[in-house]
């Protein structure tokens, strides 16, 4: 997994590599100039025009260094400086001097350059020094990139797109759309968060001679990018003595009338994730229908009816013998006695439980509930169920999932799943974890409910959390972009990511 910054700390690293580790700002700037030239060069061709937009500070710089290494290449450059020439930072002035013998020191004015399809833009007019709305002439370059790209120009943008907020992730208006990122370092904050994301195309972090070292941790604060090797890494292989008692029992307390859907993707997600052995608590008629979809699971029928309530407490503590994770929520029948009848159970069964859909829900009218849990507990929630244990209303807490994640997570001793575009995992030690996996396909009803059950599986065969968590959430969305890559993404439905798992466990032969 690889740390993620916000532009204060980026700054921070920069000067310690400068002070500590003899690596000087102009050798940092060769060095991402370098990078952005061999990102701008796979997007064209020798027939391209390299048009390079660069703005006053250092991000300008590098963009000048690029023009260099490609004019160098035998490239055709035209080099846009915006703002005012006096004001470049020494860095940038020197770079510009070095255009001198090339015949590329008098930049073009903007009015004048075109780029066409085929042509490369080379996006270097802010990077983390972007600190309010590009206004002006910076603003109608930004206008210029995005008519370019419009037309078929590729666009590279050098650290990060101008005009998208470094930390926020949200964008001024206007704001480049990149074909490329090339971030130096480390990635910054508004560059793993959406809209960010999606602004900077493909995201890619080069090292330009800043060690990590350089970067003064920060615990409990730390905000890390999940790269599949991470998730891969934490399942272990299967050993051939091994028995399906060695994989975990989970037991899903989920489903109600006209809601058994939900008690069998919970469980599918379950059995897909490998846990050895999965039964299902729910009310009695719905135990057939969920076996219907699922034979391997066993029914564990609640007798009683209507909501959950505390006349099941003792069933439930019955059907939670010898089993090593529980898995609540998923289409429960929720009255006012759920939270009471949760809050027991919980305080009462020591071992991991996930909380998803309506538990949550119970559990937002008391929170007390998960300090008396004895077990480690992972709390799922969508947006929508986010706003209802926090207060916050959903269109806020969007715009600050990280903190509100992390609070969360850390006031109440629990893991939060954040989940969403680019959803976030957020560990009682402050620890946030942000997955690249997942794709608009899976906005269908359902999702939730496997994810449920294959988090209770992974918990089921030993992995500790936050471990557990991130690597569910890593491996759902990407066996999601797996089917897509084959398909639309329309159309794709649950329990295909609860079936698609077999391709993540295959790719990661586990
Ligand atoms: N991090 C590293 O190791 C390296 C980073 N490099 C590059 O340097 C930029 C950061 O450079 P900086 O000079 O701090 O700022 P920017 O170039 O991003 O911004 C330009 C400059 O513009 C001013 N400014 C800010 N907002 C506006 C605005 N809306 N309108 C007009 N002017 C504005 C502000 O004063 C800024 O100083 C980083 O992204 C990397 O690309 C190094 O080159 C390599 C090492
Ligand atoms: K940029």
């Amino acid at each position: 997994m690889r740390r993620v910054l916000t532009a204060a700390r980026m700054r921070a690293a920069d000067q310690s590599a400068e002070a500590r580790f003899s690596m000087p700002s102009p050798l940092l700037m060769e060095n991402a100039g370098r990078w952005l030239a061999d990102a701008a060069r796979e997007l064209g061709t020798t027939a391209s025009r390299y048009v390079v937009v660069c703005g006053p500070g250092n991000n300008g710089g590098d963009g000048l260094v690029a023009a260099r290494f490609l004019h160098i290449s035998g490239l055709r450059v035209t080099v846009v400086l915006v703002g005012d020439r006096a004001k470049l930072t020494p860095e940038s002035q020197r770079n510009l001097h070095a255009l001198e013998p090339y015949g590329l020191h008098q930049p073009q004015p903007l009015g004048k350059v075109e780029a066409r399809a085929g042509d490369v833009v080379v996006d270097a007019l802010f990077g983390t020094g972007l600190t309010r709305a590009p206004a002006g002439e910076f603003s109608e370059a930004i206008q210029h990139m995005l008519r370019w790209r419009a037309a078929g120009a590729k666009v590279v943008a050098a650290d990060i797109p101008s005009g998208l907020h470094t930390d926020t992730g949200e964008p001024f208006t206007p704001c480049v759309e990149a074909d490329v990122t090339v971030t130096f370092g480390f990635y910054k904050q508004g560059q793993v968060l959406e809209p960010g994301a999606t602004l900077c195309g493909d995201l890619r972090c080069v090292d330009i001679g800043i060690p990590p070292e350089a970067v003064t941790p920060q615990e409990g604060r730390e905000l890390f990018l999940l790269e599949e090797a991470d998730a891969r890494g934490a399942i272990a292989p299967r050993r051939s003595d091994t028995h399906k008692g060695s994989y975990g029992h989970v037991l899903v307390v989920a489903g109600s009338h006209g809601k058994s859907g939900a008690a069998a993707m919970s469980a599918l997600g379950a059995l897909r994730g490998g846990a050895g052995l999965v039964t299902v608590a729910t009310r009695s008629e719905v135990v057939e229908p969920v076996l219907g979809h699922a034979p391997e699971v066993m029914g564990w029928p609640l007798e009683n009816r209507g909501p959950l309530g505390m006349a099941d407490l003792e069933p439930l503590l019955e059907a939670a013998e010898k089993k090593d994770v529980l898995v609540i929520g998923p289409g429960i029948p929720r009255g006012d006695e759920t939270v009471k009848l949760l809050g027991e159970l919980l305080s009462r069964v020591d071992v991991p439980a996930v909380l998803d859909a309506d538990a949550l829900n119970a559990v937002a009218t008391d929170l007390e509930v998960l300090r008396r849990a004895k077990g480690p507990l992972v709390l799922t929630p969508h947006p929508g169920e986010m706003s209802r244990l926090t207060g916050v209303p959903t269109k806020d807490l969007q715009k600050a999932r990280v903190e509100v994640a992390r609070d969360f997570a850390r006031t109440h001793e629990v893991t939060l799943v954040l989940k969403g575009a680019r959803t976030l995992i957020a560990h009682h030690d402050g620890t946030v974890y942000v997955n690249p996996t997942g794709n608009p396909g899976m906005a269908t009803g359902g999702m939730g409910d496997v994810l449920s059950g294959l988090l209770g599986a992974l918990l089921a065969q030993g992995l500790k959390l936050p471990e557990a968590a991130w690597t569910g959430v890593y491996a759902h969305g990407l066996s999601a972009d797996l089917m897509v890559a084959r398909r639309g993404r329309m159309g794709l439905i649950a329990t295909d990511v609860a079936k698609g798992m077999c391709n993540v466990w295959t790719r990661w032969n586990r």
